[in-house]
């Protein structure tokens, strides 16, 4: 039906209804099941998960199990059994780490064995989708359709859902306009959105750069706490604002604001990694005891906008040698990488040794 939302509409939804805490149905042959995000649920939805008569688990990441000392059977997930007293506190307490420290005695767990985790593992991918804690609460059910139709609950084919969550989204360019800056005021704004109702991204081009010749380029991701408020634990605002003084300064230059907060986790994990930093974990070991890999970006889609602005090759403004490789395999020529080191201070020096020694930055 014209009028119906195909499979990236759906998954749009999902990702909406899951951040409100409404449960979300999955497809498959033999039946499907119904998801909550761990966050989200409430117990009056935690109660009508259990009504539907088979066993709640609670998907959490490999990364989460072993913080929590459970078993992850499934590679890079784990589902922990839920004790029958287990109430909508336990669920969050298990996915959220804030408390691990205080109250470390939250097993032992029972994680499953044996059948197939496929459903689990989608549920995972749209709890952090939805840019939630990557855990959801998950019951198989064999009439997973009946149920969504009658309780009006969005519904994924989950083989499909699989499949096109890997891809990147096609992004369309929706408009540019002159945008004068203080570092110069040949200075355009060109906004970029995905086709599956994602975030938006931006590109800020100076001056009218050769698309023929390597252009100085800068792939900045999403960091209100630096770009905007100044915030001393890491060196983005700085690296914002070197760049664009750079590209000013030698006339042409192309700046893509990436909307990826938090290497990819959202603002709100980026703040529950904070206060793991707090309480004495790294950058990287605060992610993964989220239940985060060290980084969820995906910089595909810098290339994407490159080429749609037909940009062939950078001089690419990084310390990230990831990024570099993410433009070669995307078709983007890397002629050349220009260090940005600024802004080190006191409270970033060692975040910015982390970087280095775990995540292969250049310095
Ligand atoms: N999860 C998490 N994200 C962080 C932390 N500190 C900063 N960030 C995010 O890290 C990202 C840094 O982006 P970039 O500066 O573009 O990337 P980079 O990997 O440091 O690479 P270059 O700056 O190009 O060398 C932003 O999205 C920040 O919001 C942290 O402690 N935890
Ligand atoms: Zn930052």
């Amino acid at each position: 039906m014209p009028l119906s939302p195909d499979l990236s509409e759906l998954l749009a939804r999902a990702r909406a209804d899951l951040r409100m805490g409404l449960p979300v149905a999955l497809l498959n042959e033999s039946g499907g099941a119904v998801m909550l995000a761990a966050e989200t649920a409430r117990a009056h939805r935690l109660a009508g998960l259990r009504a539907l008569g088979g066993a709640p688990v609670l998907a959490v990441t490999a990364r989460r199990a072993a913080t929590l000392k459970a078993r992850a059977y499934d590679g890079a997930l784990a589902r922990i059994e839920l004790p029958d007293d287990a109430d909508i506190a336990w669920v969050h307490a298990v996915a959220d780490p804030k408390d691990d420290l205080r109250a470390p005695l939250k097993g032992p767990f029972t994680t499953a064995r044996g059948g197939d985790a496929g459903l689990h593992a989608l549920a995972i991918d749209l709890a952090k989708a939805a840019r939630l804690l990557p855990s959801a609460l998950v019951v198989e059910i064999a009439d997973a359709r009946a149920l969504a139709d009658t309780a009006r609950l969005t519904a994924i084919p989950a083989a499909a859902a699989r499949d096109m969550m890997q891809g990147a989204s096609p992004l369309r360019a929706v408009v540019h306009g002159r945008l004068p800056l203080a570092v110069s005021e040949a200075g355009r704004l060109h906004v970029f959105r995905p086709e599956d109702g994602g975030e938006e991204h931006y590109a800020v081009e100076i001056g009218q750069p050769d698309r023929a010749a390597p252009v100085l380029a800068r792939l900045h991701s999403a960091c209100f706490t630096g770009d905007l408020l100044g915030s001393l634990k890491c060196d983005c605002g700085p690296q914002l604002r070197a760049a664009l003084a750079q590209m000013g300064a030698e006339g042409a230059g192309v700046l893509l604001y990436l909307n990826q907060e938090g290497r990819g986790i959202g603002l709100a994990n980026k703040m529950r990694a904070y206060s793991l930093q707090d309480q004495g974990f790294d950058t990287v070991e605060a992610n993964h005891r989220l239940g985060f890999e060290d980084d969820e970006r995906d910089f595909r889609l810098g290339a994407e906008i490159l080429q749609q602005m037909g940009f062939k090759s950078v001089r690419l403004m990084t310390n990230n040698p990831a990024k570099i490789d993410m433009m070669r395999r995307s078709g983007v020529e890397v002629a050349e990488r220009v260090p940005l080191r600024v802004g080190e201070t006191p409270q970033n020096r060692a975040y910015l040794a982390t970087k280095a020694a775990k995540s292969g930055h250049l310095f």
